[in-house]
């Protein structure tokens, strides 16, 4: 078996006497698409910090390409939680995915090998005509696209995505998603996507991780989306419908604590 690109072995996390997740294990293998899914308030946003080194664990190990978590990992590229850019934001989109390189060991290369990085990522997530226009004057599914490049740019084994779709319209949603595809399938990078929908990655998800309740599940989408299994993560009733290749679902608290 290929060395997992991230392993969580009984892992937990708790805030105070607030246990998020506890006994959580998990192998991510190069190429898998993981989606993250949970309510508000159900810790996927601060698992992805744990994978970053921001976030320690109160019980068991994470690790990245076989070493501990840590800040600043060369293999991780990141797409944080975030809404649009300000419209007067100077910085263009080019330099905004060089940024993506700060820090890296390519940050430091020869400026022309710099750009041409910098100009291949632009070009994979079809982004090369607006890459010298202000970001900030560029549309919700563009700065998405530039963001994806940000986080490809140096190349790395683990692909971390929080929420990238949110206040996208259905056209967007489909281009990232199929980007970030394109890059598990390419290049063999590992995807952990969190999203709130199932739907708009179910072509791609090969696993699914749902966190509910200090409890979770992982299996295919097939495994985790029944009436049953979600039911029993939440502890109330919850129908699970499969209409024409989309998933329905009804009866989820909107939060934790609801
Ligand atoms: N540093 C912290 N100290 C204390 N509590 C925290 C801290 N970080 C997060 N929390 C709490 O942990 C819970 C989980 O937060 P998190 O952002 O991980 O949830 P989430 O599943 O990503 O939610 P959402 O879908 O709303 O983004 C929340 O109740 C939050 O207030």
């Amino acid at each position: 078996m290929p060395e997992p690109v991230l392993e969580f072995a009984d892992a937990g996390l708790s805030f105070g006497p607030r246990a998020l997740w506890s006994g959580l294990s998990l192998r991510v293998e190069p190429g898998e698409f993981i989606a993250v899914l949970g309510a508000n308030g159900s810790g996927k946003t601060s698992m992805v910090r744990t994978i970053l080194g921001l976030q320690r664990l109160r019980s068991g190990t994470v690790r990245v390409s076989g070493r501990p978590a840590r800040r600043g990992a060369d293999a991780i590229g990141y797409v944080p939680q975030q809404r649009r850019v300000e419209p007067l934001t100077p910085l263009r989109a080019r330099d905004m995915v060089g940024q993506g390189l700060d820090g890296h060991r390519w940050g430091l290369g020869r400026p022309a090998d710099r750009a041409a990085r910098v100009a291949a990522a632009l070009a994979a997530v079809g982004a090369s005509e607006f890459a010298d226009r202000p970001i900030g004057l560029l549309s919700g599914g563009e700065q998405q696209r530039v963001r994806i490049a940000q986080s490809l740019v140096a190349g790395p084994r683990l692909l971390l995505c929080d929420e990238p779709l949110l206040s996208l319209d259905l056209r967007s949603q489909r281009t990232i998603t199929a980007l970030v595809d394109r890059q598990r399938r390419e290049k063999g990078t590992a995807v952990v996507f969190v999203t709130h929908e199932i739907n708009p990655v179910l072509p791609y998800v090969d696993r699914v991780l749902y966190l509910a309740r200090g409890k979770f599940r992982v299996g295919t989408v097939e495994e985790v989306f029944t009436s049953e299994t979600l039911s029993d993560l939440y502890g109330v009733p919850i129908e699970v419908v499969n209409l024409r290749g989309r998933i329905l679902v009804a009866g989820v608290p909107e939060a934790e604590h609801d």
